[in-house]
């Protein structure tokens, strides 16, 4: 362990000679020395200095040394305090010991190494045990940072503390948010709790599905028309634009919209104007954006399906969705939670899963993602009776074949465990640029909270697979606090 260096300590002795003895003993670039020659000496000292340790002689005229320890014990906790006694106090001293007043002894006439060492001990331990408080105070509020269920997303994983965690920063600003992810993901849930946790949550979050529509509707879809603006428009209509004035505009499967229109989106959101079709008349609105595409946007660019200027306009924060296999224990945690409420909707008693349905779900690759189980949830409480749901009836749903390897207890250590890609807070498919780099002491703390987590919080084994020591981690972790 570290010397520790720069600590107080008084000795507190009514023999002059002693004290200059003790300090002569105890001289070195280690420690600053303050002496006293009786007990209220020792008090004022104290109630000017913070003192680290005091050693202070038994027998003293004013104040004896237990009286003095006993005022330091309850007014200074902290403070490491060493008696020195004579051979013939032993019984006075397992006295001051036992009532917690001292935390070692040094024999007179003592010997300076002894005391040395003595002093250096009861430092060290004084270091652990505030490290140890220290770190315990950050585990509890580590773990009271930790979300199991985050607006309507349901799951408590590390990859979803990352998403939650950039939802809570991205939410309240102005910037525009591109959310990527496989399908089913919870993109469109992601773009809701952004809208919902930001200034604009009383003004409307207008969704929509640019796959959905056929593209020749599309423009006056998002930025309505006149009437007469073309066959069938048989009055004037408000598009996405004018109704999410002051809200959220989400723009779904944006990668799948007219390569034309993109390029009046990307005037729209320049500018804040837009024209209805069939109208001369610029409109302006005050919109935020948020995107999403279960493509990757780069090919996407490459393909020419995706304006590149588009996706740099749109993507300010980058937010990926995890797919549903790389989320640890939230499979089973979303499955609960859609057991209950799909009991409740079809007025069925369900109460639970058998255990090898538990550990199908946990290891199922879910390729349709969060939307696949709660379909498949929600059909098994229609097709089966209950009061448990079988992982016969799971595999009946899901058309697999029996194979053990969907029962066995999933590694904790896996791979799904911790994304080893270093994925930080809106660390995702977005090409770098200033907007979407995260701070370094952010990237640290993620990768400390990851090893804490995989390790069950044992600091000593988190900090091996960190690569650092055990005292390292401490330290970082303690400089968490506010
Ligand atoms: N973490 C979650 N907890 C509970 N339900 C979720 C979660 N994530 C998604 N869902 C549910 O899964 C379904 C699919 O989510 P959503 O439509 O947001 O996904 P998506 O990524 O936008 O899909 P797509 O790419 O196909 O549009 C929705 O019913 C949503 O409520």
């Amino acid at each position: 362990m570290d010397k520790i260096t720069g600590l107080n300590i008084l000795l507190v002795d009514d023999e002059p000679h002693i004290l200059r003895s003790l300090s002569r003993a105890l001289r070195s670039d280690q420690y600053h020395i303050h002496t006293a020659e009786g007990g209220p000496a020792a008090l004022e000292i104290l109630a000017n200095e913070s003192i680290d340790v005091v050693v202070t002689d038994k027998n003293m005229p004013e104040m004896t040394g237990n009286e003095l320890l006993a005022i330091i014990a309850e007014q200074y906790p902290d403070t490491i305090r060493i008696m020195l006694t004579a051979f013939t106090e032993q019984a006075a001293l397992i006295d001051a010991i036992n009532q917690g007043k001292v935390w070692g002894y040094m024999q007179k006439p003592w010997d300076n190494d002894n005391l040395r060492i003595t002093i250096e001990q009861a430092l060290q331990t004084k270091m652990l045990i505030a490290e140890r408080n220290m770190l315990r105070a950050s585990l509890k509020r580590y773990k009271r940072e930790h979300r199991s269920q985050f607006q309507r997303f349901i799951g408590g994983s590390l990859a979803m503390q990352v998403v939650y965690k950039c939802i809570d920063k991205a939410a309240p600003s102005r910037a525009n948010v591109f959310i990527t992810g496989p399908s089913g993901t919870g993109k469109e849930l992601a773009a809701e709790a952004i809208h919902n946790l930001s200034p604009r949550h009383n003004n409307e979050l207008v969704c929509i599905n640019c796959a959905a529509i056929p593209s020749e509707l599309m423009e006056s879809e998002i930025f309505g028309h006149i009437k007469g603006a073309f066959s069938g428009a048989t009055n004037n209509r408000d598009g996405a634009a004018t109704l999410a004035d002051g809200g959220t505009l989400f723009l779904d499967e944006i990668g799948e919209m007219d390569m034309a229109l993109q390029a009046k989106i990307l005037r729209f959101i320049q500018t804040g104007t837009f024209q209805r079709v069939g109208s001369g008349k610029v409109e302006k609105v005050d919109v935020r954006f948020v995107c999403a595409t279960n493509r990757n946007p780069l090919e996407a660019i490459e393909q020419q399906l995706l304006r590149e200027d588009l996706f740099y306009r749109l993507n300010v924060i980058a937010i990926d969705m995890p797919a549903l296999s790389d989320r640890d224990e939230d499979p089973l945690q979303i499955a609960l939670f859609y057991l209950n409420k799909f009991s409740e909707m079809e007025n069925k008693l369900f109460v639970g899963f058998s255990k090898r349905a538990e550990q199908l779900i946990l290891n199922y690759a879910w390729p349709g993602n969060v939307r696949q189980l709660e379909n498949l949830i929600h059909s098994a409480v229609v097709m089966s009776d209950g009061p448990m749901v079988s992982e016969e009836t799971l595999m009946q749903q899901l058309h697999l074949k029996p194979s053990e390897e969907l029962f066995k207890p999933k590694d904790k250590s896996s791979a799904n465990a911790i994304p080893t890609n270093g994925a930080a807070p809106s660390m995702s498919t977005a090409t770098p640029d200033a907007s979407n780099i995260v701070p370094l002491s952010e990237v640290e703390r993620f990768a400390i909270e990851q090893a804490l987590l995989v390790c069950d919080d044992n600091v000593v084994k988190a900090a091996g697979l960190l690569e650092v020591s055990p005292s390292t981690l401490y330290r970082k972790i303690q400089k968490w606090e506010p």
